[in-house]
């Protein structure tokens, strides 16, 4: 596939105040487990979103893509390795005390090896799928988890006051394909 540029999303969602933002890449994945109707979260216990539920992630670093990030980073604070993932959706977030778009590329594990372990960044827990721990998770979760649950490819962008709790306005739509998005690379 051609490389696509750096601004395909921004063209994706046709929005200018978007598009002229720096963006940084984060990628955020959940270890599925569809026979038993689980997905492993992880407690954060340290820096951003500290206290919440959460699939795992973080930065996507320079020299990788973000599927080859998210892997990483689920390794890093799970222990798990991942052997098959999807890419299942693209959530964008602003936070009114940031200049900087949170440009979320989120992916479901369906087949990894190893044993869920305690790290000094997460607490891994499993949980059942159709009863998510939403209170504890962050305040988007619940709007586009029943899609990612249901195996529909998605793109939502939400828009969080400072206290990173509440959410002033939000989008949320299904997409066929997330191919637009395979090549994003850190904008600034
Ligand atoms: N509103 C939100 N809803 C959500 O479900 N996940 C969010 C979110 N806002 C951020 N995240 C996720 C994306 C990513 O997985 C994580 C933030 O990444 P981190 O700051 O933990 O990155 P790093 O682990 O690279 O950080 P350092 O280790 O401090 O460099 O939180």
């Amino acid at each position: 596939m051609a490389d696509i540029d750096a601004r395909s999303v921004a063209r994706f969602v046709e929005d200018t105040a978007h598009a002229a933002m720096p963006h940084r890449l984060y990628t955020l994945i959940f270890p599925m487990d569809r026979p038993n109707g689980k997905v492993l979260l992880g407690m954060k216990k340290r820096g951003f979103g500290q206290g919440k539920l959460n699939g795992f992630g973080g930065k996507v670093e320079p020299s990788e893509s973000v599927e080859q990030g998210a892997i990483r980073e689920l390794a890093e604070e799970s222990g798990l390795r991942a052997t098959r993932v999807e890419n299942c959706g693209l959530l964008l977030f602003y936070f009114e005390d940031n200049p900087v778009a949170m440009e979320v590329h989120v992916f479901m594990a369906h087949e990894y090896s190893g044993k869920p372990a305690e790290t000094e960044e997460m607490r891994p827990e499993w949980f059942d799928i159709d009863n998510m721990p939403f209170s504890q998770m962050w305040a988007d979760d619940k709007c586009w988890w029943p899609l990612a649950r249901n195996g529909r490819s998605f793109v939502g962008r939400f828009w969080f006051k400072a206290d990173q709790v509440t959410i002033t306005r939000q989008a949320l739509t299904p997409v066929d394909s997330l191919d637009f998005a395979r090549n994003a690379r850190n904008i600034s």
